[in-house]
């Protein structure tokens, strides 16, 4: 088919998806004629799609080389296709991989990291196969939810920062923190309240973060407003305080937070306590953390009890030895290591982490840490100068990864052993492989979900000194 340049409408293609995409959507390649009668190649981004698939899409501006377009039809499912059991699947952005049976996307994960090790050289049957839950739904122990302009609560659409999906449930939260986020958002529809525009910057409410510890079983409900909860609110906050308060003992921390900045998140300028205390009490590996608003905090608890055993394992930690754990964050590796090592110190760039860190520590009777707010660089550097070599060093570094620079450092610190905890798949390859010059050997990677029904892994590898080279 020709179309003049005038001529701009949609066009039906039935098409077979040969990949996924780093965001777990379908691509597919199709030809087109166009005004000069030349073949010209439209690249699908199909979301819900699974390799093998054979659909059918209508594209809009057919004419551009890239298109998202949404599959009407699937014409040859995948065998592992199967019906998502969530109402708001199809547009809410939080899953993108309920449709495939839980099996397929532990496969894919796997098949993920092994590419990613094998691109950067380094042998991909080192990567054992992903460790899945029993009961991939309702391990969440944290969602933040976005009210609407219209006053309604819910989650992001897929791949649309301006549209909310109102709240009916949610499959992979707590079922208490569903329940407590729904009895706001019916405290908002009766009292009329307005959510925030981002581009008018006005009205009242922002967020909702919803966070409940598994173990204690404490909730804490953290309401982001742009106004105090006093003056012409303070009835309507009241009203709200008594619902909670009757309806959820479980909720120990109930904060109301003030922000007024332009910036969309979470962060606050003042705080306030309605009900409770302003932190909660959590528990994982059999160790206590108190957790604030904006503590960063696994929010799979039962697989990050895996990695931390894994990483436990592959470091064989021993009483004789110093060790640093980079990228520490509030301890939640440092803990388990400090009880089995001579001496820990952690580095971390959130001021704040580093405080509860220390707290953890305490509460928990350990006193062979040291925590440093840092960059990871300059942290290295000011710990190896106080504390000498370490024998184990462990990382866990945000989705960016460590960097060379970070990676060097950790070479020429000799530790015997390094265990690497990675959320991305990626940038762990190519940290690794910094690591080869000096020395070091790729020994074994395990790939843990702690998303299911999205494309996110993580890993835990070990990496071995090899005593032989020269350095
Ligand atoms: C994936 S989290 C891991 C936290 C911790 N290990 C845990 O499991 O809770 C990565 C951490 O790295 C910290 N971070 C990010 N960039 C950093 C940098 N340049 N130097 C030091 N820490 C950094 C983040 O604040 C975050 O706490």
């Amino acid at each position: 088919m020709t179309i003049t340049k005038d001529e701009v409408f949609d066009e039906v293609f039935v098409t077979e998806v040969h990949r996924l995409d780093a965001k777990g959507s379908g691509q597919a390649v199709v030809w087109r004629e166009n005004e000069l009668g030349n073949q010209r190649k439209i690249k699908l981004t199909i979301p819900q799609t699974l390799p093998g698939e054979t659909v059918r899409v209508t594209v809009d501006k057919p004419e551009r080389r890239r298109r998202k377009a949404i599959a009407e039809e699937i014409v040859v499912a995948h065998p592992q296709r199967t019906v998502s059991p969530c109402p708001h699947f199809e547009l809410c952005g939080g899953c993108v991989w309920q449709h495939w049976q839980y099996a397929g996307q532990l496969n894919q994960k796997t098949e993920h990291v092994r590419e990613a090790i094998a691109s950067q050289g380094f042998d991909a049957s080192l990567v054992k196969d992903t460790i899945g839950m029993d009961e991939p739904w309702r391990y969440r122990n944290k969602m933040e939810f976005t009210f609407a302009q219209d006053g309604s609560l819910g989650l992001h659409e897929q791949g649309n920062f301006r549209k909310i999906i109102s709240l009916e449930t949610c499959l992979i939260a707590g079922k208490e923190m569903v329940e407590a986020a729904l009895t706001i958002a019916q405290w908002a529809k009766e009292f009329q309240l307005t959510g925030y525009n981002k581009d008018a910057h006005e009205g009242l409410l922002r967020h909702l973060m919803v966070r409940q510890s598994f173990a204690t079983g404490e909730m804490m409900l953290a309401l982001f407003a742009t106004e105090a909860p006093t003056g012409k609110l303070a009835e309507a906050v009241q009203s709200l305080v008594e619902r909670i308060t009757t309806n959820f003992p479980q909720v120990t921390s109930f904060m109301w937070l003030e922000n007024t900045l332009w910036a969309d998140r979470t962060q606050a300028e003042e705080s306030y306590v309605l009900a409770g205390r302003d932190f909660i009490y959590d528990e994982l590996f059999g160790y206590r953390y108190r957790l604030w608003f904006d503590t960063f905090f696994q929010t799979n608890p039962n697989q990050a009890a895996k990695l931390i055993e894994l990483a436990l394992e592959m470091g064989q930690p021993k009483k004789s030895e110093k060790m640093i754990d980079l990228f520490c964050g509030v301890g939640t590796f440092s803990l388990p290591f400090a009880d089995r090592v001579g001496k820990l110190a952690g580095i971390e760039i959130v001021e704040t982490s580093i405080e509860s860190a220390k707290r953890n520590a305490l509460d928990n009777g350990l006193d062979n840490t040291y925590f440093l707010a840092a960059d990871a660089r300059r942290g290295i550097d000011q710990v190896l100068e106080s504390f000498g070599n370490p024998e184990l060093l462990m990382l866990d570094p945000p989705r960016s990864g460590a960097g060379g620079k970070v990676m060097r450092r950790i070479g020429r610190a000799k530790p015997e052993r390094i265990v690497y905890v990675s959320c991305n798949p990626d940038t762990f390859a190519t940290d690794i492989a910094e690591l080869e010059p000096f020395g070091y050997t790729l020994e074994t990677v395990q790939p843990v979900d702690l998303f299911p029904h999205t494309v996110h892994v993580e890993c835990v590898a070990l990496l071995t000194l090899n005593k032989n080279v020269e350095q």
